[in-house]
């Protein structure tokens, strides 16, 4: 047997969700440049799940079924005020609330195609408004319902703040929405199919999902990213700070791939809504010192922004506090986890690879009472 560290370069599926081959991001064939540019985030969630682009119809119909599910279960608003929310990560309350979640749902071991996507309807929906009560609570405030007519991306930030956002903010949010969405067979969409190939429930899939994504080396990478940034402060420490880490054998967050070695498909567009964003609050200098980041990596390391990177200072910019950086990627990338939990399912077979047994071996046994 040969292994593979990290199952590097390992193909361990076939999907038809998307595709990053070639540094190209694809879903379901779409260039994500398109996606990003024309689409809102209910259509790419419906052309996750169901492999098409929706007409109109589809569209309206899918986003009244999105609006109407936003609501929470008033068990879940209780147990959030159990917990004294100020000590505890926001991804832990996310993988323990939505672990919650799917005992209130009666479908839960209903494994039937259209109860699964039934379940995936709620859960999407449900998980805006999960983080944003989880915000308000923690700072005293009442959780707010969502407000009809609004998109999932106005209706967040709407439930986060307590009033609708700007156009231009909305726009910005949708696109990070999108762009964040899938990701081929990334460590926690792996996670998800090895979870649900069990036969297992998509409330497990998915909670087990968000543990995986929660890691500074994957999605937990964008919040690490704004901390740096902060210790930084000031563009012209940017440079020695960088060069001390790097002294130091420290990783940089937001900077390198697996995969993508010329450079993240999705990073360009978080780029420009930095430095629109950052420019509209009046504090260009988390754009510019990102844009000296990225140049001083790329020339001494040859690494490439990930998607990570800009999206720091995007989601700063946006006003939103740096713990809840990670459970919006999570929000989104839970169209991309559910979708591939139900292809997962459409053509199940149990996930289980080989290890190759390293340890001792014809050790002879000692009973307890002899050992030394
Ligand atoms: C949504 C996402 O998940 S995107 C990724 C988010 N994660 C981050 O931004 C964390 C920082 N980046 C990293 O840790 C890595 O680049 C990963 C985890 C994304 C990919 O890692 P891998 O493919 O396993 O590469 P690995 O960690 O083995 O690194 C290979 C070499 O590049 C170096 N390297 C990789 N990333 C970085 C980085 N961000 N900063 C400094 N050096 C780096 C490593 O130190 C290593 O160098 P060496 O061979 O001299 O020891
Ligand atoms: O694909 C990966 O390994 C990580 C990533 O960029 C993502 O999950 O969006």
């Amino acid at each position: 047997m040969s292994t593979t560290k990290g199952l590097e370069g390992v193909i361990a599926t076939e999907s038809s969700i998307s595709s990053i081959s070639d540094d190209q991001l694809t879903y379901v064939g779409y260039q994500i440049d398109d996606l990003a540019e024309y689409c809102s985030f209910e259509e790419v969630i419906y052309l996750l799940w169901h492999k098409k682009l929706p007409t109109k119809t589809e569209l309206n119909s899918f986003n009244k079924s999105i609006s109407t599910n936003m609501f929470l279960p008033k068990e879940i608003i209780q147990h959030l005020n159990t917990y004294n929310l100020s000590t505890v990560h926001p991804m832990a309350v996310l993988r323990s609330t939505v672990s919650l979640l799917g005992l209130h749902d009666p479908e839960i071991d209903d494994m039937n195609a259209e109860a699964n996507i039934r379940k995936a309807i709620r859960l999407q929906a449900k998980m805006c408004a999960l983080i944003a009560a989880f915000s308000r609570i923690r700072s005293g405030k009442e959780p707010l319902s969502p407000k009809e007519g609004l998109g999932y991306a106005a209706n967040f930030l709407y439930m986060l703040r307590g009033e609708e956002a700007n156009q231009l903010e909305i726009e910005a949010f949708n696109k990070a929405l999108v762009l964040h969405a899938d990701h081929e067979l990334n460590a926690s969409t792996f996670t998800a199919r090895v979870c649900v190939a069990t036969l297992s429930d998509l409330y497990s899939g998915i909670t087990a999902a968000i543990g995986a994504l929660k890691g500074p080396l994957h999605g937990g990478a964008n919040e690490q990213v704004m901390r740096m940034l902060t210790e930084i402060c000031e563009i012209e420490h940017a440079i020695p700070y960088i060069k001390q880490k790097l002294n130091n054998k420290e990783k940089i967050m937001g900077m390198g791939h697996r995969v993508y070695r010329t450079g993240d498909p999705r990073a360009k567009h978080l780029k420009k809504m930095s430095k629109q964003l950052t420019e509209m609050i009046g504090q260009p200098k988390w754009y510019e010192m990102s844009v000296e980041i990225e140049t001083f990596i790329k020339q001494e390391k040859g690494l490439p922004a990930n998607v990570d990177f800009y999206s720091a200072s995007v989601y700063h910019s946006l006003g939103i506090s740096h713990d809840l950086f990670t459970p919006i990627f999570a929000m989104s990338r839970t169209s991309g986890w559910l979708a591939h939990i139900l292809e997962q399912y459409e053509n199940n077979r149990l996930i289980r690879p080989r290890a190759e047994y390293v340890g001792p071996i014809h050790q002879s046994f000692v009973p307890l009472t002899e050992r030394q």
